[in-house]
């Protein structure tokens, strides 16, 4: 990796975004084109202000400068707008808590994902990836987007509550979850907060979807507390967890509140990364067919298991570089709490940052040839192209995602269990571009399963 120079003797280029309008600001642009918005600023400078309506935002275009928020929770903590909208759907979970409170509730569910953990998970993961291979026929073309969401929601539920009621929470999970993260962005979204008021079929929807999860839960974590047995499973993890400074456990509510959490952020993300990376295979051939020679020669016909991930070496730098390119975590936020000073510049308290590792991904000065889809870029002796601190699919510091190596364990495993079957090929006449909303998707992608 290329090291930092001293960040204290940079200078760092400071600068204003351009066109914004009176009263909107630049709310328009970032609304209406989000990702082409954003990028056009790295060329303005290494800290870009803008303007969402009245109020400044800044954008981090420099890895030291978003690694140096990141890593600094307390000050840049999680807040805005956005957390505000998210409260009333996720309660009080990781990613909506304070840093006082995260600090707790992260020493308390990160034993769920502990190493021995995952390779239980694992077991759901082959046995989910492998059924998913065996629905689809030659030839019947399939929406990619929908079968990777059906796939990491069965993933995730399954990982979560391994009982008997499995079958229907996960049928449920699968109804639901969709509908209750299209309102969540919906509702993100809106800067007024009117849309969600107005007596529209999609707010029923969507209050409907999101009473139908919070029951299922309840149900659910009533059913584990009352059996008291450890499961293997994540809930069984998150009942067992005790603080280590005071020896607490969680609340019922609290277990809730992570649970829909652990529902939100880690079925969709996972889902749009995984279709990405189709799509980026079907378009490089070269890249599909070391694929096909990798999964071919450590599987041998094989399911794939938890112990074959660390030979799918070409398998999760694929993954690896589909995150770089399309990263489902586009942007994210953070508050000041105090006032501080970022690369040489005052920000007040309660000032606005905007994290993209979109934008990042794609500078040029860190990520030769950016647009380029290169797996390769990630071999041991070429690591030292990127420079340190930008790749941020995870994001960094306290609030990194506890879900990183389950998600890449999940999709190393979908990948190579799907490839040693099947390869698929695009729909002719089909466009593909990425749309910003609460992941970075590609929309519908219907594709067509050939036998290999
Ligand atoms: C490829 C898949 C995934 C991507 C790209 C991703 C990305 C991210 C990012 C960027 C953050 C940090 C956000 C911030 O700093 O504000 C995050 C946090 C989080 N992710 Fe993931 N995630 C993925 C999969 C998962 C999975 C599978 C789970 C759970 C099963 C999960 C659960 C979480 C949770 C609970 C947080 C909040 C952590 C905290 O604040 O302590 N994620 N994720």
């Amino acid at each position: 990796m290329k090291t930092d120079s001293d960040p204290t003797r940079r200078s760092w280029r400071i600068a204003k975004a351009p066109g914004g309008l009176p009263l909107v600001g630049h709310a328009l642009q970032l609304a209406r084109r989000p990702l082409e918005f954003l990028s056009s600023l790295p060329g303005a400078g290494d800290l870009v202000e803008l303007r969402l309506g009245t109020k400044a935002t800044y954008l981090p275009c420099h890895p030291e400068l978003v690694q140096q928020v990141l890593r600094s929770a307390r000050v840049y903590d999680t807040g805005g707008p956005v957390k505000e909208k998210a409260r009333p759907i996720l309660g009080n979970g990781l990613i909506t808590s304070d840093w006082a409170d995260h600090r707790r509730q992260r020493r308390m569910v990160q034993p769920a994902f502990h190493t021995a953990r995952i390779a239980t998970y694992a077991v759901v993961m082959q046995e989910e990836c492998a059924a998913q291979a065996e629905t689809w026929r030659a030839g019947r073309p399939l929406d990619v987007a929908d079968a990777m969401q059906a796939l990491t929601a069965r993933v995730t539920a399954r990982a979560l509550f391994s009982t008997e009621m499995a079958p229907h929470s996960v049928a449920e999970i699968q109804r639901s979850l969709p509908v209750m993260v299209r309102g969540a962005f919906r509702r993100a979204m809106d800067p007024t907060g009117l849309v969600a008021r107005l007596p529209l079929a999609a707010n029923r929807e969507f209050a409907a979807a999101l009473a139908r999860l919070h029951r299922l839960i309840d149900a659910i974590v009533g059913d584990y507390r009352h059996s008291g047995e450890d499961r293997g499973d994540l809930l069984s993890a998150l009942l067992a967890a005790r603080d280590e400074e005071d020896g607490g456990a969680m609340t019922d509510q609290e277990v809730h509140d992570q649970v829909m959490t652990l529902l939100l952020a880690g079925v969709e993300t996972t889902a749009s990364a995984l279709t990405w990376a189709w799509h980026l295979l079907a378009t490089h051939p070269e890249a599909e067919a070391r694929l096909h020679a990798e999964v071919d020669e450590v599987l041998g016909g094989r399911v794939p298991e938890y112990a074959d991930v660390p030979r799918l070496v070409h398998t999760q730098r694929i993954f690896t570089e589909t995150l770089r390119l399309y990263p489902p975590a586009w942007m994210y936020t953070r508050t000041t709490t105090e006032p501080t000073e970022l690369a040489g510049h005052r920000l007040p308290t309660g000032a606005d940052l905007l994290i993209s590792p979109y934008v990042i991904h794609r500078i040029p000065e860190f990520f030769p040839r950016p647009e380029v889809f290169d797996p390769d870029r990630w071999l041991p002796e070429r690591a030292g192209e990127v420079a340190r601190g930008s790749y941020l699919p995870f994001g960094a510091g306290s609030r990194k995602c506890i879900g990183d190596v389950f998600g890449m364990t999940e999709a190393t495993l979908a990948l190579a269990a799907i490839a040693s079957r099947w390869r698929l090929r695009p729909v002719p006449g089909t466009t593909v571009a990425p749309r910003a909303e609460m992941s970075l998707t590609a929309g519908r992608l219907p594709m067509v399963p050939e036998p290999r």
